[in-house]
């Protein structure tokens, strides 16, 4: 029999299912620090038309052609300086943010939900992820992309893959997507208490630089709001810390490609920082919601070389906020408000509550959903 185009797993309700579903998102990691991983990755993250805006028949043949030839090897070098026993950084820390949110959903809730992680890019996949849901019984699915900022390429995109598995669905579920959370007050308190404890460890920066993740200007001239809230993030938390204006500034890094990104340049900007003799530089990168290679590697490792290099003293990355406590509590509460109105949180109840007895009978005639 040939596989029918749209399927739903077929299954009876039992009612200690849940029929509420949490799929938390990141933007997703190679399977190993290797070459023939990051060719795959890349393949699939580059190949992305939220991610490169141009020309899809030219831009394939500069991505297999040129890019997806030399690339592989040296991301590869790259990723082997933060690969851990347990893997990419990026991946384990999104697991414990999910085994986080869980739990404390569980317990808010008083009540079964499925939570599971997923990747934009390589694995755990999109499909897959949303398939678990499914297949655990979930009928209403909230999709919690960890980008606090929104960016077509970024959030946007995630969109583009819950949709592309959904559309094959028979049965579509309910859908609630979470689209940005750059100005709520609870991340905001979340970075500016993370940087107040980077200060009480290490004593106070002269200068806090917060550094985002760039994109092609041009999308922000398309209407991408991404540059703005990254703007909106760092103004909050600098008036949370009641930093004078020359205390801090914001740059946007990881330029790719020739086209001009986002400005100014977190790489120019530390060099210049480093000629001036500044001696200690805080860094944090509020755009990442956990540390990775972009972080970890091209701020904690790049970055701080070429400001010493530059004749400056110390730069000091401040972590992301990773599976810390006060992070846990804002994501699960960005949930639970996105779920409201649904009779998991507390809305009024679908449909008529029938007794045992009914729903066994429609079950053994196979009837009941
Ligand atoms: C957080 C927001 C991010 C935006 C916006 C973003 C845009 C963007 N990125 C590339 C190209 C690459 N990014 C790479 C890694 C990477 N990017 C983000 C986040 C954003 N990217 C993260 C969290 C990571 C790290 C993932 C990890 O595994 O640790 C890479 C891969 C590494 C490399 O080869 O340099 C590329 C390539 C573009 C073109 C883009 C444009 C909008
Ligand atoms: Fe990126
Ligand atoms: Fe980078």
């Amino acid at each position: 029999m040939p596989k029918p185009l749209y399927s739903n797993k077929p299954g009876f309700r039992h009612d200690d299912r849940p029929r509420l579903g949490v799929l938390v998102t990141n933007l997703g990691t190679p399977d190993a620090p290797t070459k023939a991983a990051l060719r795959r990755y890349l393949a699939e993250f580059l190949g992305d038309p939220r991610v490169i805006e141009i020309n899809r028949a030219l831009w394939w043949v500069i991505l297999h052609g040129i890019i997806l030839r030399t690339r592989p090897k040296k991301s590869a070098a790259a990723y082997a300086t933060v690969w851990t026993d347990e893997g990419s950084p990026l991946l384990t820390t999104a697991r414990a943010q999910t085994e986080g949110i869980a739990s404390r959903l569980r317990e808010r809730l008083q009540g079964p939900v499925a939570v599971e992680l997923a990747m934009r890019y390589g694995n755990p996949s999109m499909a897959e992820g949303l398939r678990k849901l499914r297949d655990a019984g979930a009928e209403r699915i909230v999709v919690l992309p960890l980008y606090p900022q929104y960016s077509g390429a970024t959030t946007g995109s995630t969109f583009d893959a819950v949709a592309d598995e959904l559309k094959r669905w028979r049965w579509v579920p309910e859908l609630r997507f979470i689209g940005q959370y750059h100005d709520d007050a609870d991340y905001i308190d979340a970075l500016a208490a993370s940087i107040r404890e980077h200060w009480a460890e290490h004593g106070r920066g002269e200068k806090l630089l917060f550094s985002f993740h760039g994109t092609p200007r041009r999308y922000l001239l398309d209407g991408d709001p991404y540059h703005c809230q990254c703007r909106k993030t760092a103004r909050l938390v600098a008036e949370r810390l009641e930093l004078a204006d020359d205390a801090w500034q914001v740059t946007f890094q990881s330029r790719f490609g020739n086209e001009v990104w986002l400005q100014p340049y977190t790489d120019e900007t530390v060099e210049a920082l480093g000629k001036s003799g500044l001696k200690t530089l805080d860094v944090v990168c509020p755009g990442f919601s956990a540390d990775c290679l972009e972080t970890i590697e091209e701020i904690g490792g790049e970055n701080a070389e070429i400001f010493e290099e530059a004749g400056g003293g110390e730069l000091r990355y401040i972590k992301a906020l990773n599976d810390r406590e006060d992070h846990l509590e804002l994501l699960t509460r960005l949930v639970l408000e996105h779920v409201q109105g649904w009779p998991e949180a507390g809305g009024p109840p679908r449909g008529l509550r029938e007794p045992e007895a009914t729903l066994a009978r429609a079950h053994a005639l196979g009837s009941e959903v």
